[in-house]
């Protein structure tokens, strides 16, 4: 029997200090393989401080970081083409068309993927002569991921993956690193996007002033001594129709010995409007 493969990522007890100032706090977290993981946190939190010393940028102050079993400072050759890094501002030079750079990284690997292909799955197809600086934000977000996966990597660790994305830009990255899900490849990614982590996320670690202070699964962390029930209707209510509602409920709330705890009516987010309007696919912006 083979041994079990050791997990994509174990945190033990780590500790990183910028000077005076402690980032993190004896953070400890494990990432099974083939997982989409997302850790959520405030600003500051310590997320892309946590995030640099698994990618072997950082070594750990006190404590162990170990990606795929191996030492991100020590093993950093063999670890390095085994995994993608989608960084917080892109990492491309300013000057240089958004191919060029995809093709550059691509040719750093020995097995990458085909990156007109690629540009194309993020839509990117119609800015690749573009010069990096005059991208949209979220082109620049997606060059930066499009670089991360073209190695074909193990696990890739993104920050904020679609920070300055416009919602189809968003859907279409969610798609795109729950495919890579299915393909065994471990996703570890920061957001502050409550719904993204809902979304898309396997396990979710909250972190805050460097600590652990949540794990589990989004529908571990949201079950509770309460649920929420939505309804969505095909019209706007008449007060009349409202105040119907509102009396059915009172009804059903007694019948069923269940305290409703608050009641809204409104009309569908935005989202849920700009989505319908315009198609999942990704705007060729
Ligand atoms: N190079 C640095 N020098 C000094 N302090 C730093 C440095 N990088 C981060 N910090 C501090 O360490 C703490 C953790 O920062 P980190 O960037 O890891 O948090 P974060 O959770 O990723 O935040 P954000 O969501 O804003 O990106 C913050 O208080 C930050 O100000």
């Amino acid at each position: 029997m083979p041994a079990d493969p050791a997990p994509a990522v174990a945190v033990d007890g780590l500790v990183m200090r910028y000077g005076d100032k402690v980032a993190v706090d004896g953070l400890s977290l494990v990432v099974e393989r083939a997982t989409i993981t997302a850790v959520l946190g405030p600003n500051g939190a310590g997320k892309t401080t946590t995030l640099e010393t698994c990618e072997g940028y950082r070594r750990p102050q006190a404590g162990s970081v170990r990606v795929l079993g191996l030492d991100p400072v020590r093993d950093r050759r063999e670890l390095l083409p085994r995994i993608g890094v989608m960084l917080q501002g892109g990492g491309a030079w300013s000057g240089v068309r958004a191919m060029e750079m995809l093709d550059h990284v691509a040719r750093l690997h020995a097995h990458p993927l085909d990156t007109a292909m690629l540009a194309d799955r993020l839509g990117l197809g119609d800015c690749g002569r573009t010069p990096y600086r005059r991208l949209s934000g979220g082109q620049q977000q997606r060059l930066g991921l499009a670089m991360a996966l073209v190695g074909r990597p193990e696990i890739v660790f993104v920050d904020e993956p679609t920070a300055g994305m416009d919602p189809q830009a968003r859907h279409t990255t969610w798609d795109l690193l729950r495919e890579l899900r299915e393909a065994g490849v471990t996703v570890v990614l920061t957001t502050h996007y409550l719904d993204e982590a809902e979304q898309l996320a396997d396990q979710v670690h909250i972190i805050d002033r460097g600590r652990l202070v949540a794990s589990g699964t989004p529908e571990e962390l949201t079950r509770g001594s309460s649920a929420t029930v939505r309804l969505v209707v095909d019209k706007e209510l008449p007060a009349e129709a409202e105040a119907a509602l509102r009396a059915s409920v009172d009804r059903w709330s007694v019948d069923h010995d269940v305290a409703v705890r608050s009641i809204s009516f409104g009309s569908r987010t935005l989202e849920d409007v700009f989505l319908e309007l315009t198609g999942r696919g990704l705007r060729h912006d």
